[in-house]
Parts: C-alpha cells; structure tokens; sequence
C-alpha cells in the first residue's frame, strides 16, 4: 500500500460535500490501494456542523482513511495536498443564473488560489465546482502563478452525466453503452452538450448517437435544451442545488485526471483555453480531452458543424464577458 496523499475539500460542510467526502474516503476516486487523508475547509460559523461530519467520518470505518484536519485555515487546508476539490462557494437559488453568484463568490478563489500557491504540492490538481465554476477556476488560476496553469480545472462533468443519462433514456440502453458526448463551453445555461461524435452500444453493434437515436432535430434542440436547464430543473423541484449528482461528477472527474480515460473515450473538463476550435484563448473553456499520466489532452480535429460552430461562439463570448466582470469585482 502507498502512502498516504494529502486531498483538501471546501464547502466540507456543504450538500456536496456531504456526499463527495464518503465517495473519495471509499476509494472510488484515487483507486482501492492508495491511502488519503482527508482537509476539510469551511468558515468558522460552520465549525461546529463540521465536527458532526468528521464524526460520521470516523463512524463510516473506511480502511483507506487515515486522517482528518478539519479547519477555518486555508493555510492548514490547503499543506501539502495532491488534489483539491473547491466546492465552497454559495450556491443559486430559482430564478438566477450562474453568472449571478460571481459577485458573491469569485473573492473565495483569489484567496484561495493565493493559498493554494503558497502551501499547496507543486503538482497539485485543482476541481473547481463553485458557481460560476469555469471563471473561478481562471481567477484560482491567476493568483497562483507557481502553479502551472493545466492544473486548475473547472467541472463540466454533471453535464456530461447529465447528456449520457439523456441519450441511454432515449436510447433504451444501460448508461455505461454511450460514450464520447462532448460539453463544450461554460457550465452555465449557454453550454453546447454535443452528440455529434458520440457512441451508442445497442444490441451488440457500436452506433453513432445520431444512428441509434434516429432523430436529430431532438439531438440539436431537445436535448441540448434539456441539459443546459437541468440544474435549474433541480432546483425547481429539490428547492436546493443538485448535491448528490454534483459529488458523484466531482469524483469521476478527478478519477478520470489521475487514473486517465480509456482507450477510444473522452471526457470533458473545463481547461485553459489554447485557442482550439476558434475558441478565446485565456478563458477556462469546456473541450473533451484525453488523459495519460495525469496530463490532460484536448482532443483535436473534430469537425463542428454549423450548428455546433454558432453556439460555440455564444458560450465562448459568455466566458470572456465573465471574466472581465470577474477582474473587475476583484480589482474594485
Ligand atoms: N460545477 C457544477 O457542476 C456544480 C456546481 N455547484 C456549485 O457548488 C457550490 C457548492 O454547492 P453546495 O454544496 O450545494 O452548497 P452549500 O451551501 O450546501 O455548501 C457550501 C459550503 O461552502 C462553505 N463556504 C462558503 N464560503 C467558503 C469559503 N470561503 N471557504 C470554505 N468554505 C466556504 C459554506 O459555509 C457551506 O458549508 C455552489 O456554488 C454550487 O452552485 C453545484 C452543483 C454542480
Ligand atoms: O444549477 C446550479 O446552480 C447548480 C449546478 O451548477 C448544476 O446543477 O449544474
């Protein structure tokens, strides 16, 4: 058995992190052999909530779980960890977009990418899932430039979840039998969920999504629709933020960085932007990409069609408004 890595949550006595503590403490995200110890960070009025979650922690018995520092310290949180999974951030209420949490929230990922810069590993791998999620990986980013920049990701994950679910529902198969659907953009409501390039496993054969659904008008309108609402659809009905699904994406998504994609499949993650696909550099972006080594890789030379190509244009113009709102909330 390894030793043990250091893994920091915030928001650790939030909704999701409720369920994505249990998730990570299990094995599910770094593998059954690799040992942890669990950073919990909240703000000091939640301290005592906290205390209850260390409880049922110790209470689970988990064999893989070797300590737990909960704190109000972000220097405490954030010593020494190899992933960091940045939940903490006030969530939407019905009838707001994202976007409008970027006042409340963007200041938490200054401070902490500050953190993260000083006490942080080196190689440490960063999941932002606080709203408005892509911007605030960029601004994490920004304030810690010893850091490099490919280690600071967004979560696009619960939408690419969300697109599968939808297509396997459609498609009368087992959700495991649809790959390579692709989120393309910000994790807002102008998100492109694409299924141009996506597989269909029925009745033995591998179909295209467009084959096995056999109906493309609801491939381009309905089902992109249905995705890009379905937080708010959630919240609509729960009165309360997606939790559960949120943790179980957060886990797929850092079990997919550090244990890499397979052979032939994607996923899709929020990165720093290189331009692909005409897209704005310097803004955190949603591509589908392969993973090796712990290295991410854009997948390149895919053919968007004009459908695809005028929304992408949309949710791109969105992140650089976002970003320039972003710098000036912090710069004011
Ligand atoms: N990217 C994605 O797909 C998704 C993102 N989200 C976002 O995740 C965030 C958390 O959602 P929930 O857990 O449901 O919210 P919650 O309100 O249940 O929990 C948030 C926790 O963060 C803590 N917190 C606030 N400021 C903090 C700080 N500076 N440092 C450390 N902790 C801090 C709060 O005290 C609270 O315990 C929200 O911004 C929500 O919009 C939610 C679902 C999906
Ligand atoms: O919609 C929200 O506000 C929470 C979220 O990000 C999601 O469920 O995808």
């Amino acid at each position: 058995m390894s030793e043990p890595i250091r893994v920091v949550v915030t928001g650790a006595a939030g909704q999701i992190a409720y369920s994505l503590l249990y998730i990570i403490a299990k094995g599910d995200v770094f593998g059954p052999n690799q040992p942890l110890i669990l950073h919990l960070l909240d703000i000091p009025p939640m301290m005592g909530v906290l205390e209850g979650v260390v409880m049922e922690l110790a209470d689970c018995a988990l064999p893989l779980l070797h300590g737990v520092v909960p704190t109000a310290d972000p220097a405490e949180a954030f010593k020494d960890v190899s992933a960091a999974f940045l939940v903490g951030a006030m969530p939407r209420k019905q009838g707001m977009e994202r976007k409008d949490l970027l006042s409340a929230n963007v200041k938490i990922f200054k401070v902490q990418g500050e953190a993260l810069d000083q006490h942080a590993k080196k190689d440490v791998k960063v999941l932002v899932v606080g709203n408005p999620a892509n911007t605030n990986a960029l601004v994490c980013a920004k304030y810690a430039p010893s850091i490099p920049k490919e280690n600071f990701t967004a979560m696009t994950r619960l939408d690419q979840n969300r697109a599968q679910a939808q297509i396997a529902a459609k498609t009368g198969v087992p959700v495991a039998n649809v790959s390579n659907v692709i989120i393309w953009g910000n994790h807002s409501s102008t998100q492109v969920p694409d299924a141009s390039f996506a597989k269909v496993v029925k009745g033995g054969k591998t179909l295209s999504a467009s084959e096995a659904v056999n109906n493309d008008a609801w491939l381009q309108n309905e089902f992109i629709e249905t995705v890009q609402k379905r937080g708010a659809a959630v919240i609509a009905a729960r009165k309360m933020s997606s939790a559960m699904s949120a943790a179980k994406a957060a886990g797929d998504h850092m079990r997919s960085w550090f244990l890499g994609t397979e052979p032939g499949k994607y996923v899709s993650m929020g990165v720093l932007s290189d331009g692909s696909y005409d897209t704005p550099k310097d803004v955190v972006f949603s591509f589908p990409v392969t993973i090796e080594n712990g290295k991410w890789q854009i997948v390149k030379g895919l053919q968007i069609g004009d459908h695809y190509r005028q929304l992408l244009e949309a949710t791109g113009k969105e992140l650089v408004e976002e970003r320039a709102e972003a710098f000036a909330i912090i710069e004011a």
